[in-house]
This record gives structure tokens, C-alpha cells and sequence, in this order.
């Protein structure tokens, strides 16, 4: 049995925590709608990434987008206060930046999950972007390391092997594992799976932050 089958096996905590309005955030709920708002984000980018408008519409699009940006600038929060990206139960962690990554199962040292990469990650020929992937695999095992009450710590190296194609619009399985611990260095893996292939999978080196360390 490979990893991922033994994963996929074994009797996991069973969190999915995807009740993102349930959430707090610094103590506070989150705003009713925050995710939903995210995912209309990235509804836009994945359309943006696969119109070729008219003139007409392409004005309409930039007064609209303006606006948008316009009233969000009137939130602007410092880092601290920072919604997107600290939802740890939100879809992608409510970060455009990355896919939408959904976390199904996790304990101290594994984690399941499922991602779909839209159109705005493609690369060519239905595929997605090769650097998205990176991406994703800094996010999911950053996540893993910081488990099991571990303190935090950074990314040293990522290092991914493309084993074929991811397709966009697809759901995805990814798989993370906690390897090992030598004092600071924490060693983690990857994988990508579309059903039984695989795509993707990385190695990384997370190194612990010392106290004080930034
Ligand atoms: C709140 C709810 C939601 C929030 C969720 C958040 C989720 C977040 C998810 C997203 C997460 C995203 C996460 C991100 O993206 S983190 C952002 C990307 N990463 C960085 O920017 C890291 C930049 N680098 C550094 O800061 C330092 O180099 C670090 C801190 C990594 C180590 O510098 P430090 O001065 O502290 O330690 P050291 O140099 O004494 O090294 C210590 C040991 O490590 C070994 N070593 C070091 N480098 C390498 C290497 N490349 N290959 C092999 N080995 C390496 C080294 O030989 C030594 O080993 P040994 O001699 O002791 O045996």
C-alpha cells in the first residue's frame, strides 16, 4: 500500500472545519458573507482569465473593479488585523492568491485534502500553471508543520517533482505527511493525485524559528 493509500485508510480525526462563518478571527466573529465574498473573487479571476471581452465591456469592467477597490480601501487593515489568508477553516484560507484548497482530515502528522484549480491557474492545454503547484505544496505542508502544538517555522526548500499533468477545473486530491524531526528540522511530503494518478509531489525542510526569530 502506498502513502496515500494508507492515508486514506487509516481512522483520521475527521475535522472538516469548512464553517468559515462560524469562525472567529481575533476574538470577533468573522463578517457574515467574508468567504462567500472570497469565492466571488475567484469566481472573477477564473473568469477574467477566459473572456476576451468587448471594448465596451472591458470599460464597464474597470469603472466596476475601480469601485470595488475604491471601497475596500476604506477597510485597509494592518498585517495583524488581516482576514484573508488567517481563516485556517475558510476554503484556501480565504487567500485568492493560492487555489481553493478544502482540508478534509488532519492530525499531528498527516493531512487530506482536495483542491480545484480554476482557469485563473492555467498554463496551456488545460493544464495547470507549473508554479501554482509550488504554491500550493508551500501552503499545504506550512500548515502540517505548524501542527501537533510544533512552534513555527519557514520554509528552507520545496522541492517538487512534476509527475504529469494537472488538469484545471478538476477536483484534485493532495496528501501531506509530517517525515521526520532532527531538533529544528522538520521534513515533510507531498502529494497531488487526479484519482489514482499522480501529478505532483514534494519534499520540504521546515526549519523552526528560533525565539525571537522573525
Ligand atoms: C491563524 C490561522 C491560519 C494561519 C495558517 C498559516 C499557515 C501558513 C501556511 C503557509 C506556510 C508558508 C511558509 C513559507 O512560505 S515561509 C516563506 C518562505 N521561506 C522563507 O522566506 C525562508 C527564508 N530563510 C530563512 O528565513 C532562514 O534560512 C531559515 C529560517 C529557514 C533558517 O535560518 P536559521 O538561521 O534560523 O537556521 P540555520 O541557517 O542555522 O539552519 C538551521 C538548520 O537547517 C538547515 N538548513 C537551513 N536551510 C536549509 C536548506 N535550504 N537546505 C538544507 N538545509 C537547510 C541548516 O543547515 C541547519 O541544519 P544543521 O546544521 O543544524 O543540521
Amino acid at each position: 500500500m502506498d502513502d496515500e493509500a494508507i492515508v486514506l485508510a487509516a481512522p483520521l480525526v475527521r475535522t472538516d472545519p469548512h464553517r468559515p462563518d462560524t469562525e472567529t478571527w481575533l476574538g470577533r466573529p468573522v463578517p457574515e458573507g467574508y468567504t462567500d465574498m472570497i469565492d466571488q473573487v475567484r469566481e472573477l479571476l477564473d473568469r477574467l482569465a477566459g473572456a476576451a471581452p468587448s471594448a465596451e465591456v472591458v470599460r464597464s469592467t474597470t469603472k466596476t473593479v475601480a469601485e470595488l477597490s475604491a471601497a475596500l480601501a476604506a477597510y485597509e487593515v494592518d498585517e495583524p488585523d488581516q482576514l484573508s489568508g488567517r481563516l485556517g477553516s475558510a476554503a484556501g484560507r480565504a487567500q485568492v492568491a493560492g487555489p481553493a484548497l478544502h482540508v478534509d482530515e488532519v492530525d499531528d502528522e498527516r493531512m487530506t485534502g482536495r483542491v480545484r484549480f480554476g482557469r485563473h491557474f492555467l498554463g496551456s492545454n488545460g493544464v495547470v500553471h507549473g508554479g501554482a503547484i509550488p504554491y500550493l505544496f508551500d501552503d499545504l505542508l506550512g500548515r502540517l508543520a505548524l501542527g501537533g502544538g510544533r512552534p513555527r517555522s519557514r520554509t528552507a526548500y520545496l522541492h517538487v517533482d512534476y509527475r504529469s499533468v494537472a488538469p484545471i477545473d478538476t477536483e484534485l486530491r493532495v496528501a501531506a505527511f509530517f517525515d521526520r524531526e532532527e531538533g529544528r528540522k522538520h521534513f515533510l511530503r507531498g502529494t497531488l493525485h487526479d484519482g489514482d494518478r499522480l501529478c505532483a509531489e514534494a519534499t520540504a525542510l521546515f526549519v523552526a524559528l528560533n525565539p525571537g526569530q522573525t
